[in-house]
């Protein structure tokens, strides 16, 4: 049987009703959120919103004791190894080791997924090509800047070749310029390679006119939607000023 162009695809995440308190404390309250395959999606929170605690959970650092959440259709209990291999992750704090070269941390990482070294090598080439990045291959991670650490973290999230791609604050520590470049980046890594990304920030200037924006408040999401549908529910000029009203941050004239 033919199957319909209509029969929805496997979203590469998928989270339902997801709630976690740190001991009587809650931090995520009843949270919904699907990202499509090949999508860009803009986890824009406050300090303190419950976006590294999404991450947490999502990455099973913490285990979800209210909630659901499926990677590609993998449950993150039943199928975590499958939920897991679909992922890539850069975490807020970088976690490169400095004294190892940039091939040595790539290849552990590919190790780590069972990758042959040929074929770990391969693809940390294959990465760090599309960053413009493959002379820096024997430097000590140590010798790069902030933001080739970056990409040096965002090639090693790719290099298992995962459908989703979580990036939790990547851009703390850089300048504007190389703040930009990274989101640049990621956006086109997204459209070229089809990886579905989600990216948490606090920052309104990373959110891009067309992107899909999930705002989070004090744990709960306030507005799921794209950018111009954000800023018409809120009445407001821009997603700034939107932003400002649905957390409560707006200033009364
Ligand atoms: N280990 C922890 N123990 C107790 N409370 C925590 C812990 N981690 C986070 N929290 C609290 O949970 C809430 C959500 O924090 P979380 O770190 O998830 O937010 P965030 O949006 O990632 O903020 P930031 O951008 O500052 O990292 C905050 O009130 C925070 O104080």
């Amino acid at each position: 049987m033919a199957v319909s162009d209509e029969t929805p695809r496997t979203p590469a995440l998928d989270v339902r009703d997801l709630s976690f308190s740190y001991g009587g404390a809650p931090a995520l309250q009843e949270v919904d959120l699907r990202i499509a395959v090949g999508e860009f999606v803009v986890l824009l929170g406050l300090n303190g919103a419950g976006k590294t605690t999404l991450f947490s959970l999502v990455t099973r650092l913490y285990d979800t004791r209210h909630g659901h959440i499926a990677v590609e259709g993998h449950d993150l209990h039943r199928q975590a190894t499958h939920a897991h291999a679909c992922m890539g992750v850069v975490f807020q704090q970088p976690t490169l080791d400095l004294d190892l070269t940039v091939k040595q941390n790539l290849l552990y990482h590919g190790a780590l997924h069972g990758m042959t070294r040929r074929m770990a090598y391969e693809r940390a080439m294959e990465q760090l090509g599309r960053m413009g990045m493959q002379d820096s291959l024997q430097r000590r991670v140590r010798q790069l800047s902030g933001g080739q650490r970056r990409r040096v973290e965002i090639a090693r999230g790719l290099l298992h070749h995962p459908r989703l791609l979580l990036l939790d604050e990547p851009t703390v520590g850089l300048d504007m310029a190389s703040r930009r470049a990274l989101v640049s980046h990621v956006h086109e890594l997204c459209a070229s390679q089809g990886v579905a990304v989600l990216w948490a920030t606090h920052l309104i200037d990373e959110v891009y006119a067309d992107d899909r924006v999930v705002v989070l408040d004090q744990g709960r999401v306030k507005a799921d939607g794209h950018v111009a549908d954000i800023v018409a529910a809120q009445g407001s000029e821009t997603i700034g000023a939107a932003f400002d009203r649905l957390v409560g941050k707006e200033t009364t004239p």
